[in-house]
């Protein structure tokens, strides 16, 4: 191994890697012993990554070739599904459409968002709720569509057993985040990044500084490095170099609201540097648009009082996107 991939591997270590195995048995004390380890990983980093999530690797596969078939379309083919088309932030959005670092150039990457389907006579929908709506899909792909609906049902299942932990992890009952779970707004985005060119303007980046809106966060990359997720002790950034068959979690701001910032909602950004073309999948487990996120009466010590006030999941989503697409 040569003296740079060291380096590299040496920086990977730095994201707790979680062996999760034990959250599958029925067996409470395994569930709890691993708990116990996300819950370290929450109050240390915010971020971790874990193994045997029990995820179809080939799954992963046909989710990266979908994505990469979709972002090689015509230019006129994306523009066709672009999310301004979409009451729901469905759909394409090009290179430089999002700005997640206030101040900072607009980022360097298209997308392609995708939630939950439906219909247009859904009374959420009806009633005009944020993000509700249906999809817009590639016609030209026909696998497309069972492809990321097979995949964000399994995301949707991964996410709700990782809920469960960090109830556990909080010495709660393992499904006190049941009501927040149900009938989640999650959105999985589909994401490329071209090479950071050199031309690049100053602070210009794939993805610039910022912490994720909702609960959690199950990131697949694909083998090009590019995430970086700042570390408060060393006030550097960590190359989260990708790690084979494996998920990057991170917390979003709920839960550092719930836990009164006791668990982390940590900053990160995106600069590839790989020299290739990079694809990366996140999923975003949101939460049900009308539950209640509050400061859990178990994260506060006697007399502190809460940083944040209650929101609603939808308020708070509402609020966010309104920030970074102004
Ligand atoms: O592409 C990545 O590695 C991270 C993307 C990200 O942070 C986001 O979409 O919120
Ligand atoms: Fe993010």
């Amino acid at each position: 191994m040569n003296q740079s991939l060291c380096a590299r591997h040496l920086e990977a270590a730095a994201l707790p890697l979680i062996d999760i195995a034990g959250l599958f048995s029925p067996d409470l004390a395994q569930r709890t012993a691993v708990a116990e380890r996300i819950g370290a990983a929450c109050r240390e980093v915010g971020f971790f990554c874990i193994a045997n999530h029990g995820v179809d690797p080939a799954l992963q596969q046909a989710v990266f070739e979908q994505a990469r078939a979709f972002f090689a379309l015509p230019e006129a083919g994306k523009r066709a599904l672009d999310k301004v088309f979409s009451k729901a932030n469905r759909g394409y959005e090009p290179l430089r459409g999002q700005v997640l670092e206030a101040g900072a150039p607009a980022d360097l990457k298209e997308g392609f968002y995708i939630g939950e389907e439906l219909a247009e006579d859904d009374p959420r929908v009806l009633a005009g709720r944020f993000n509700h709506g249906a999809n817009q899909w590639p016609s030209e792909l026909a696998e497309f569509r069972p492809t990321m609906e097979r995949y964000r049902d399994a995301m949707n299942a991964l996410a709700n057993r990782l809920m469960g932990a960090i109830a556990l992890s909080l010495q709660l009952p393992q499904d006190h985040f049941a009501g927040f779970c149900r009938d989640s707004m999650s959105t999985l985005r589909l994401l490329h990044y071209p090479p950071q060119p050199a031309n690049a303007a100053p602070g210009e980046k794939g993805c610039g500084a910022h912490t994720d809106f909702g609960g959690l966060t199950l990131l697949l990359q694909d083998e090009n490095p590019g995430l970086q997720v700042w570390d408060r002790h060393s006030k550097s950034w960590i190359h989260a170099v990708p790690v084979p068959g494996t998920y990057v979690v991170n917390l979003g701001d709920m839960i550092a609201r719930w836990t009164n910032d006791q668990y982390r909602s940590t900053l990160h950004r995106v600069v590839n540097m790989s020299g290739r073309e990079r694809y990366s999948v996140p999923f975003f487990f949101s939460g049900n648009p009308d539950h209640v996120v509050e400061c859990l009466p178990t994260c506060l010590a006697p007399g502190e009082a809460p940083r944040y006030p209650a929101v609603t999941v939808e308020e708070h989503h509402r609020e966010m996107y309104r920030r970074t697409y102004g």
